[in-house]
């Protein structure tokens, strides 16, 4: 059975305190109010981890970066490696979100050893893919996105690739309100997880959860969740309130 698995990423967003409250809020709402088998995973601005990692209480609650390097250590100023977050309990790191990709001009090849170094480092990747809206109207938006996950994660063994989350995540429906509908979401998760069974066989390829992304919300989570092949969500806004997040997790559990 394949992991469910709620992720939040706040991206640059809340202040020390503000994130605490947050934090706290989502623990306490988590252990109250969730019964059912899903994991969360928080997200935070790296600045945060340490603080907010003693924090995370209870069975369900990760911890998550937004990012590493690639290199375990050396001169790059003002990044952080996979073996620092190891070090203070970081259990997840996304990895190649299009904002990264778009602003920070990461590519497969670079993901691909940044997916290493995590692994090697004993975290879980969320390795992200998607297509943006010119490519989704006017281009092979499902040949671009399988290039994604060929070019930075094809290279791992079978065991490796099992240890992978991937998150799918339409550019055009991120932070936009425009929602893949949950037809949209489950094409793209079914023949994604068919293009893996193409490279590691169905068996595998029913291991590894896939998790929807782009205006994921209270009101529709529950839609997306409904699809065989969208095992959990990667949210950005809406894990910003403690209610509308927890809303999104129940709606997995
Ligand atoms: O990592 C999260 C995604 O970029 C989705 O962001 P969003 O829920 O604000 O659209």
């Amino acid at each position: 059975m394949r992991k469910k698995i709620v992720a939040g990423n706040w991206k640059m967003n809340k202040t020390a305190d503000e994130g605490l409250a947050l934090v706290s809020e989502v623990v306490n709402m988590v252990n109250a109010e969730v019964t059912g088998d899903v994991t969360v995973v928080l997200c935070p601005p790296a600045l945060y981890l340490t603080t907010y990692k003693p924090y995370l209480t209870g069975n369900k609650l990760a911890l998550g970066a937004q990012n590493c390097h690639e290199k375990a250590s050396g001169a790059y100023t003002g990044e952080i490696s996979a073996p620092m977050l190891k070090s203070i309990g970081v259990d997840y790191v996304i990895l190649g979100h299009s904002e990264r990709r778009q602003y920070f001009g990461e590519t497969n090849a670079q993901l691909a050893e940044k997916v290493n170094s995590a692994l090697e480092n004993g975290l879980t990747p969320i390795f992200c893919c998607g297509e943006s809206l010119e490519m989704r109207e006017n281009g092979d938006y499902l040949g671009f996105v399988k290039a994604q996950i060929t070019e930075s994660l094809f290279h791992l063994t079978d065991e490796q690739i099992t240890k992978v989350v991937i998150a799918y995540e339409p550019i055009w429906a991120i932070g936009t309100g425009l929602t893949a509908t949950s037809a949209q979401a489950q094409d793209m998760h079914f023949e994604l997880r068919q293009h893996l069974a193409g490279q590691y066989g169905d068996a595998v390829a029913q291991e590894i959860s896939i998790l929807y992304g782009g205006s994921a919300n209270a009101q529709n989570a529950a839609e997306l969740f409904a699809q065989p092949d969208v095992d959990g969500g990667l949210i950005g806004g809406a894990s910003l309130k403690s209610r509308d997040f927890v809303t999104v997790v129940k709606a997995r559990a």
